[in-house]
C-alpha cells in the first residue's frame, strides 16, 4: 500500500467538498480531494444544473407569452432536442475534465477511488484493479460525501426500478407516462420539467401540501400553478405497493385500492446520508447516520476533533450554496487551527456557519418560483418568539404589472416583534429567486425596519413588494 501525507484530506468532490480543499490550498496548505465518481458531484451532473436547465426553457417560453407583443411571436412548441441538448452541456456532458482542470490549478490533489476512514487521520483510498493507497492528515480529515435518493417503505418499489433525482435529470427522451413520488423542491421541480417536455405527470404526496417545510402558501400556489399545466397533484395519497413487469410500465397501487399506471416512477421522497461504508466506526461515530456538527462544521463526538463534515452529509441544510459556505468556514477553521489558533465558532465569527441557524435562502424553480429565507411564521413562533406577519400581492407593484400580463403572486414577512426586525421572507412568483438576496440581507443583517424604511426601491420594479410589505406593516 501506497502512503501519501497532506494537511487535509478532503473525502467527495462535490462542490462542498471542492470547495473545503480549495479554501484551505489558498490559505497555503497541502490538500486532497478523493471522488469516486465525477468531480462535481451530484450537484453538477445529477441535481441542481441539469434539473435547472431542463426547467429554463418552458419558464421563458411562458415568460415570452404572459406578454402581450411578444406573446404574438410565439407561434412554436418548446424544441424538446435543444432543451435537452442544452441540459446535457450544462452537465459538461457527464465529463468532469473542467472541473479537474480547475482543482489541479488550485494546487489541489485529485485522488480517484473510494474512500473509507481507517481511524483517526487515516484514510484509505480503493480502486478498481488497483492497490489501496493510504492518505494520511496532518490536521484535518473533511466528510464531503453527500447523499442519495431515499426510498419510501412501499412493497415492489426497488424492485420496479424506479427513477431516482439521476435518471430524471439526465434522461435522454420524456416518458410518456410519469409519476413523482414526493411533493418536495426535488418533486415540484422534476414534475414541472418533464411535463413542459411533453410527459403526461401524476405528481403524488402523501402529506396535504405540497412543499411542506416552506409557507403554507407557496405550496398552495405552486399546485395551482401545476395543476393549470395540465400536472395531475394528487396530495394525501398513499402508495401501498408498485409492480413491474420486465420493462414494462410500472402500477401504482394506492392505499383505497386504486391503480396508477407509468412508464417512469420517479422517487422523490427525500435523501439518506452516504454513510454506510464510510468506516465513521472507527472514529467512534454511527454507519450510515447523518453526522451531527457543531457550528465550525467540526463533527461532534471524535476524539481529537480531527473530523469535519460539510454539504448535505451534515443533514444542516441540503442546499449547494449552504454546504460551499460550510465549506468557507469550515476551511477557514482548520487553518487557524493549524496555526494553533482555537478557532472558537463564535456567532458570526469567520468560525461559525452560523446561518446554517435559521437564516438559510433556498429558491424552488419550479414557475412560479418560490424563494424563501429564514424562518416561517409557524417555526418563529416555535421557537418562542413573539412575531407579526404580513402579506402583500405582488401583481399589485407597478413592476409586476409590468412584468407579465396577469403577473400573480404573494410575499410575506415575518417580523419579530421584540427586536423589530424581520426573521423570515417568502415570495411566491415569476423570477422570485433573483428578488431573494435582498431580503437574505435583511435577514441575516438583522436590520432594524426603521431603517429599512429608508432602503427605497426603485420605480417600477418589482422590489417595491418591500415597500408595500413595510406599509402593511403600518409604516
Ligand atoms: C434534483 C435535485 C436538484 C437540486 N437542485 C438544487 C438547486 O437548484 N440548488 C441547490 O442549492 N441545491 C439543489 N439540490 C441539492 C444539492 O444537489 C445538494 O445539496 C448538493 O449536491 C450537496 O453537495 P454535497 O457535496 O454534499 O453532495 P454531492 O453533490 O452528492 O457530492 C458528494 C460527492 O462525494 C462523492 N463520494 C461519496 N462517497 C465517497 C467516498 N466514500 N469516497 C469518495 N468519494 C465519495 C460522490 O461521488 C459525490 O461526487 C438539488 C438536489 C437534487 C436531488
Ligand atoms: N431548488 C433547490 O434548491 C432544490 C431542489 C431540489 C432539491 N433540493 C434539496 O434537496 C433536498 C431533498 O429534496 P426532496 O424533495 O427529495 O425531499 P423533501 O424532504 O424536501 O420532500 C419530500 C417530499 O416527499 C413526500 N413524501 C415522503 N414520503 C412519501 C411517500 N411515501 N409518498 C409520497 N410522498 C412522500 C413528503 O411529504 C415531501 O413532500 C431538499 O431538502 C432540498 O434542500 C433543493
Amino acid at each position: 500500500m501506497t502512503e501519501q501525507t497532506y494537511d487535509v484530506v478532503v473525502i467527495g468532490g462535490g462542490p462542498p467538498g471542492e470547495n473545503a480543499a480549495g479554501r484551505v490550498a489558498s490559505h497555503g496548505l497541502s490538500a486532497a480531494l478523493v471522488e469516486s465518481e465525477l468531480l462535481g458531484g451530484e450537484c453538477s451532473f445529477w441535481a441542481c444544473m441539469p434539473s435547472k436547465a431542463l426547467l429554463r426553457s418552458g419558464e421563458a417560453l411562458r415568460a415570452a407569452k404572459a406578454v402581450a407583443g411578444s406573446a404574438a411571436a410565439v407561434t412554436g412548441d418548446l424544441d424538446v432536442a435543444a432543451v435537452l441538448k442544452r441540459r446535457d452541456s450544462f452537465a459538461a456532458n457527464w465529463d468532469d475534465t473542467g472541473q479537474v482542470e480547475w482543482a489541479e490549478g488550485a494546487k489541489i490533489t485529485v485522488v480517484r477511488g473510494r474512500a473509507r476512514l481507517d481511524g483517526s487521520l487515516r484514510v484509505v483510498v480503493s480502486k478498481e484493479g488497483a492497490e489501496d493507497q493510504v492518505l494520511l492528515a496532518t490536521h484535518a480529515v473533511v466528510l464531503a460525501v453527500g447523499s442519495d435518493s431515499a426510498f419510501p417503505p412501499i412493497d415492489g418499489l426497488r424492485e420496479a426500478r424506479p427513477w431516482t433525482n439521476r435518471e430524471a435529470t439526465s434522461a435522454k427522451a420524456a416518458p410518456e407516462r410519469l409519476a413523482v413520488l414526493g411533493g418536495g423542491p426535488v418533486g415540484c421541480e422534476l414534475a414541472q420539467a418533464w411535463n413542459d417536455l411533453g410527459s403526461e405527470v401524476t405528481l403524488i404526496v402523501n402529506g396535504e401540501r405540497l412543499l411542506p417545510r416552506l409557507e403554507p402558501f407557496a405550496g398552495e400556489y405552486v399546485k395551482e400553478a401545476l395543476t393549470s399545466y395540465g400536472i395531475d397533484v394528487r396530495t394525501s395519497a398513499n402508495v401501498k405497493s408498485a409492480r413491474r413487469d420486465g420493462d414494462g410500465p410500472t402500477t401504482l397501487t394506492f392505499e383505497d385500492g386504486s391503480e396508477l399506471e407509468a412508464d417512469a416512477v420517479l422517487v422523490a421522497t427525500g435523501r439518506s446520508p452516504r454513510t454506510n461504508d464510510l468506516g465513521l466506526a472507527t472514529a467512534g461515530l454511527k454507519d450510515g447516520d447523518w453526522v451531527d456538527i457543531d457550528d465550525s462544521c467540526r463533527v461532534k463526538g471524535v476524539e481529537g476533533g480531527w473530523l469535519y463534515a460539510v454539504g448535505d452529509v451534515n443533514h444542516r441544510a441540503l442546499l449547494t450554496h449552504m454546504g460551499k459556505y460550510q465549506a468557507r468556514i469550515c476551511g477557514d477553521a482548520i487553518t487557524a487551527r493549524s496555526k494553533g489558533d482555537h478557532a472558537m465558532p463564535v456567532k458570526w465569527s469567520p468560525y461559525a456557519a452560523t446561518a446554517n441557524n435559521g437564516y438559510v435562502p433556498a429558491v424552488v424553480f419550479t414557475d412560479p418560483q418560490v424563494a424563501s429565507v429564514g424562518l416561517t411564521e409557524a417555526e418563529a413562533e416555535d421557537k418562542g418568539m413573539s412575531v407579526r406577519a404580513v402579506e402583500y400581492e405582488v401583481g399589485n407593484t407597478a413592476g409586476g404589472s409590468l412584468h407579465a400580463d396577469g403577473y400573480k403572486g404573494l410575499a410575506k414577512m415575518v417580523v419579530d416583534q421584540e427586536r423589530l426586525v424581520i426573521v423570515g421572507f417568502t415570495i411566491v412568483a415569476p423570477d422570485a429567486g433573483d428578488h431573494l438576496h435582498a431580503a437574505t440581507i435583511a435577514v441575516v443583517g438583522e436590520v432594524p425596519l426603521d431603517r429599512l424604511w429608508h432602503a427605497v426601491p426603485s420605480f417600477p420594479t418589482v422590489s417595491e413588494v418591500w415597500l408595500r410589505l413595510l406599509e402593511t406593516y403600518g409604516m
